[in-house]
């Protein structure tokens, strides 16, 4: 490239950065008027309404004056925000205002344009060209589609075709030109060389700049509902869907807003590694969830929830044996469509009998025993719905209460309690009995209708948590109810193996008060289906990351919680970690949906680590050869051979090495948090180390001990893991989270073990890994 050409480019960079000056000036300068007029809006809000509430018009009137100026308030507000989120836009763009550019030359036209393409867009200062393009402009997808060569958009009007004479590439930073490439088919390797070679950091970057194609497609997909997309570890799945978020923002910007979108992240530690990429694109972060989270939200308090991290410990730790059998049998059943057709016969059955009760009682006083309200209920015509019946059942419970709150107001501890009731409750009773012109001079009428008051007050104050209970259908045993599931007969075809085991073993927990992960959901669906459920209606997008580890019947729950609601579903089969995934569908699985509404798109090309540790790694799963890795060369694994009493120095040692090397992150990954204490016992004192747990919600640069399932869709510069042994990591099951674990390192991979080594290992060529024997 000819050196003038750089230097017209940075001329346009200098000029284009001139306007966004210039822009940020006026901005900044409309912002501090319109700040002003909503500080005086605010101070003067009720000067400038008109209060008069003697006529019923007047009341009106003065509520439509407030309307008024209450709406000027918040119209100022919004374009005082707008102007902020421009602010912030621009001052990127001065740091650096575009990274691409692409000359097009539309069909029967005689001349190219030339469209430089940034994070937002920028008119020129008489707001009649476009200086940058935001790249979710229809224009900007040819940038991330196409070659130089013949190539095409779909804009609004329909399908524009032209010639791409010329794709170019610019790192700017601080408005100088640091490097600039012109390229070719991809996205310039040579800038995505330079990107992935960079340090790890404790929050992920967006990857704007280098989209891929196949990513561009996840990214602008507007047409299925349902979008899955199957990623190798490091594709680039998690950094497609934030950028598609920030796509789909862009695109309906006029009918989506950040909170109609939620994401359900694997762990909290995850929601904090992505929380910078949206800001970075210059939008706000979306609603993020974990699916634990979100579920214990809606179980009953009565319940204490196992968590999923603690289900899998359980899982990993449990010796081989029959109860590690029965607990997978139960864990993968449950997770399955026919125990949800169980459950729905369950609520067939219900109809009929079965249902259970709780007695509604007050101050150890029985209103109504669980037994008539079962034999109301059941007397009730059997043609309704469940819920018509109990809403019946409700109305009259409320009608019980009342009768007795009206007899129970005349006892004893009432008045006892009327007298601790503090000045505030007298001064309204009086107010109340003066407003009913009934208070005269000390009448003996008069204390007699204040006590009588007084009683209603304590009476209504502590009856109100029952009826508030009884309008929410609590009064239904739904724990019981579900549990009487374990208690049924059922023929040996519609059970699975180990049933008789499964039950007695679910009961218990129930009994104890105990709702163990696996049963969440299919209890929730259960007792949504008794007492209705409301369907958020808000939330218009999911994202749901790490899918592999969601079952049908998690899927199925959610489809039913969020109604209207498209879906962006990522995942890795050979990821999945939880019992429940493993050698059954999962959320990926495409026959799960209707299929005019879903499309299925596959990512095979990795990103994150090295060759050397992709090829090593990809060796470990089956269809592993397909992954292709990115053409980034560092060091081969290493797999060393040691003694336990040896482990201690020989990590201490790659530390150092790694600190040496300049990396930033570096994480020793176990199986289990059982192991990662382990190891942190071993380590802590020695050198600045941080044991992170279910608990940790932030992590920073430095040096942690992580268990598999919580660096699930985290990256460090260099991995080391604990106990690469075949006591560690031979069962079936553990392949898949020891390919997840050796995934997450960028850079440098070790591997340590004492005594017989995982069989996992045999699966990979020599070649592949360093091998060293440390010790005796
Ligand atoms: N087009 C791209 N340009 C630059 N970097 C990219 C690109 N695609 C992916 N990466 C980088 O590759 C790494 C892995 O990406 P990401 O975490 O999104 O992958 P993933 O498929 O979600 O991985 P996993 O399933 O292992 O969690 C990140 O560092 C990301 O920045």
């Amino acid at each position: 490239m000819v050196r003038s050409e750089r230097k017209q480019e940075q001329e346009r960079v200098n000029e284009v950065v001139d306007v966004i000056g210039e822009k940020i000036e006026k901005i900044t300068g409309k912002k501090s008027t319109v700040k002003k007029g909503i500080v005086d809006l605010r101070k003067n809000f009720w000067e400038d309404v008109t209060v008069n509430l003697d006529e019923t018009d007047d009341v009106y009137e003065t509520q439509a004056s407030i309307k008024q100026q209450a709406e000027l308030l918040s119209e100022r507000e919004r374009r005082h925000g707008q102007m902020n989120k421009q602010l912030k836009t621009l001052t990127r763009l001065q740091d650096t205002p575009y990274f691409g550019r692409i000359d097009f030359r539309e069909e029967d036209e005689k001349r190219a344009e030339s469209l430089y393409i940034g994070i937002g867009s920028l008119m020129d200062a008489k707001n009649e060209d476009f200086l940058i393009y935001d790249w979710r402009a229809p224009v900007a997808s040819m940038y991330y589609d196409y070659a130089p060569g013949p190539s095409k958009y779909a804009s609004l009007d329909g399908e524009v075709r032209g010639n791409m004479t010329l794709k170019r590439q610019f790192i700017i930073r601080e408005g100088k030109i640091k490097g600039m490439f012109d390229t070719g088919l991809t996205i310039g390797d040579a800038l995505l060389q330079a990107v992935l070679g960079g340090k790890a950091s404790s929050h992920m970057k967006s990857i704007v700049a280098t989209i891929q194609k196949e990513q561009n497609q996840i990214i602008r997909n507007e047409t299925d509902r349902y979008l899955i997309v199957q990623g190798a570890a490091g594709s680039g799945k998690t950094s497609a869907a934030l950028q598609r978020v920030a796509f789909l923002l862009y695109r309906y910007r006029k009918t989506l807003r950040s909170d109609n979108m939620m994401l359900f992240s694997p762990n909290p530690l995850f929601s904090s590694f992505i929380s910078s990429v949206l800001p970075e694109l210059g939008e706000e972060n979306v609603v993020q969830t974990t699916f634990k989270d979100f579920i214990e939200d809606r179980i009953c308090r009565d319940l204490q929830l196992e968590n999923p991290f603690d289900q899998t410990e359980a899982c990993l730790t449990m010796a081989d044996g029959e109860q590690l059998k029965t607990r997978i049998a139960g864990i993968r059943f449950k997770a399955s469509l026919a125990y949800r057709e169980m459950i729905d016969n369950w609520l067939e059955h219900l109809k009929a009998e079965g249902m259970i009760f709780r007695d509604i009682t007050f101050r150890d006083h029985i209103i109504v025993s669980g037994k008539e309200i079962g034999n109301y209920f059941y007397a009730l015509p059997n043609g309704q719905t469940l819920l018509n019946r109990l809403e019946q059942v409700r109305d009259w419970l409320l009608r019980r209460i009342a009768a007795f709150s009206k007899r129970e107001r005349k006892e004893d501890w009432v008045l006892e309690e009327a007298e601790l009731l503090d000045k505030s409750d007298y001064a309204s009773i009086f107010e109340k009995l003066q407003q009913k012109k009934q208070f005269s001079e000390e009448t003996f009428d008069d204390f007699d209708r204040e006590e009588q008051l007084l009683r209603k007050i304590v009476m209504n104050r502590r009856i109100k948590p029952l009826r508030g209970k009884v309008k929410q259908l609590e009064f239904v045993n739904c724990q019981k109810v579900y549990s009487e599931i374990f208690y049924q007969e059922y023929t040996n075809e519609t059970v699975p193996d180990r049933w008789g085991d499964i039950c007695r073993s679910t009961r218990m927990r129930f009994e104890e008060g105990d709702c163990p992960w696996e049963d969440a959901v299919p209890y929730l669906y259960m007792k949504e289906k008794i007492q209705g459920r409301k369907g958020n209606h808000e939330i218009r997008h999911l994202i749901i990351d790490e899918a592999q580890d969601y079952s049908p019947a998690q899927l199925s729950y959610l489809q039913a919680a969020f109604p209207r609601c498209r879906m962006t579903i990522l995942g890795d089969m050979n990821q999945a970690i939880y019992a429940q995934s493993l050698a059954a569908d999962t959320m990926l699985s495409e026959h799960l949906y209707n299929p005019d509404e879903v499309k299925k798109l596959t990512l095979l090309r990795s990103y994150r680590s090295t060759k050397e540790i992709m090829n090593f790694s990809r060796a470990i799963v089956p269809g592993g050869g397909q992954i292709e890795p990115f053409d980034r060369s560092g060091k081969l694994p290493e797999w060393i051979d040691t003694t336990e009493s040896g482990k201690a120095s020989i990590i201490l040692d790659k530390i150092s090495a790694f600190k040496a090397n300049g990396f930033e992150t570096f994480a020793l990954i176990g199986k289990t948090m059982k192991e990662c204490r382990e190891a942190y016992t071993l380590l802590k004192g020695k050198t600045d180390v941080k044991l992170i747990t279910q608990a940790t919600y932030q992590f920073d640069k430095g040096f942690i001990i992580i268990p598999t399932y919580l660096a699930k869709g985290i990256e460090f510069d260099a991995a080391i893991i604990y106990d690469a042994s075949a006591d560690n990591y031979s069962r079936k099951s553990e392949r898949t989270i020891f390919y997840t674990a050796c995934t997450r390192a960028m850079h440098e991979l070790v591997l340590l073990s004492s005594g017989d080594k995982s069989p996992f290992l045999n699966d990979v060529s020599e070649e592949h890994y360093l091998y060293t024997r440390i010790g005796d």
